[in-house]
């Protein structure tokens, strides 16, 4: 069975242990490594999963999924270099940091993969871009979409768009949970209670994505067949279209985008 160890078990690394516990792995496959011990106690008995420090899951794990902030990377760098085999599957998740990084960091041959995940991999629902890098091969690649495959859905897509990919699908569940609290907050303005409102918007929220993912039916349609002519509809789009929320969208993304740029640029590598 491969053992599968998560460096840094924060909101995602936590994510990623949840996510893989439901998927069926058994809990001694996993390892995750945490430098407060009260957080690391609380892990273990959540999820009966050991912790260990870095040397020992570098030689313990099949598989290293890096899931620290971009700013934390270097200092686990220098851990990780001396100590991981040619052969340890390296899985970095930190938005921003080209696969280049670890392979100029790790022994040489290491294979990398660099993945976008995001959130809803606590329910299974993660949506994942995976990127292999120089070493990683068509196994590599393969036994992480099988992993990440028990989270929710994984797309293949090259390392050039990794940083796209961040702005939309990695924090994109950030801006659903914004417009959530924002139309919850339009119902209090109402005058609905809010525990009523919070019924009211999250159903919608998930009727629609349902629709979205099931029907297979472009966003337009969809929205078209709920635009009844001079209706309450579009009373509320033309506000929207005033307001330039589509052009803030855009703008919004691209921001993102050029921040995980960012990120990777500090620690660059050519
Ligand atoms: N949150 C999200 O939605 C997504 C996050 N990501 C990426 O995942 C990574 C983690 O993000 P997130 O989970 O939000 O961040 P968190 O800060 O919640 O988690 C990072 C964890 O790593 C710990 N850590 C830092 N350095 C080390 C180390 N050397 N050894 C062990 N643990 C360490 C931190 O400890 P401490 O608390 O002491 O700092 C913290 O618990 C980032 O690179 C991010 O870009 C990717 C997709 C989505
Ligand atoms: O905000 C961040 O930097 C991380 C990466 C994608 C989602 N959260």
């Amino acid at each position: 069975m491969t053992t599968i160890a998560l460096l840094g078990a924060g909101k995602i690394g936590e994510a990623l242990l949840s996510g893989l516990l439901q998927g069926g792995r058994r809990p001694e496959d996993l390892l995750f490594t945490e430098r407060h011990p009260e957080r690391s106690a609380e892990l273990t008995k959540r999820y009966g999963v050991a912790s260990a420090d870095v040397p020992d899951a570098a030689a313990r794990a099949d598989v290293l999924f890096v899931a620290v902030k971009p700013q934390d990377i270097e200092p686990l760098l220098d851990e990780l270099a001396p100590v991981v085999a040619p052969d340890t599957l390296v899985v970095s998740l930190c938005a921003g940091l080209p696969t280049k990084l670890f392979e100029r960091r790790l022994a040489e041959g290491v294979p990398v993969v660099r993945v976008m995940p995001n959130t809803p991999m606590v329910v299974g629902e993660a949506m994942s871009a995976i990127s292999p890098g120089r070493h990683a091969e068509a196994a590599h690649l393969a036994l992480v979409e099988e992993l990440l495959s028990s989270v929710g859905k994984v797309v293949r897509v090259p390392e050039s768009q990794q940083d796209a990919v961040t702005a939309l699908s990695g924090s994109g569940p950030a801006y659903f949970f914004y417009l959530v609290e924002a139309m919850i907050d339009a119902g209090i303005l109402l005058g609905i209670p809010r525990a009523v409102a919070g019924q009211l918007i999250i159903q919608s929220a998930v009727g629609a994505a349902t629709m979205l993912a099931e029907t297979g039916e472009h966003p337009v349609t969809l929205r078209e067949a709920v635009t009844s002519p001079a209706g309450t509809t579009i009373m509320a789009i033309r506000e929207l279209e005033k307001h330039g929320v589509r052009a803030a969208l855009l703008a919004a993304i691209e921001a993102a985008r050029d921040r995980s740029e960012e990120l990777g640029r500090a620690h660059e590598v050519d």
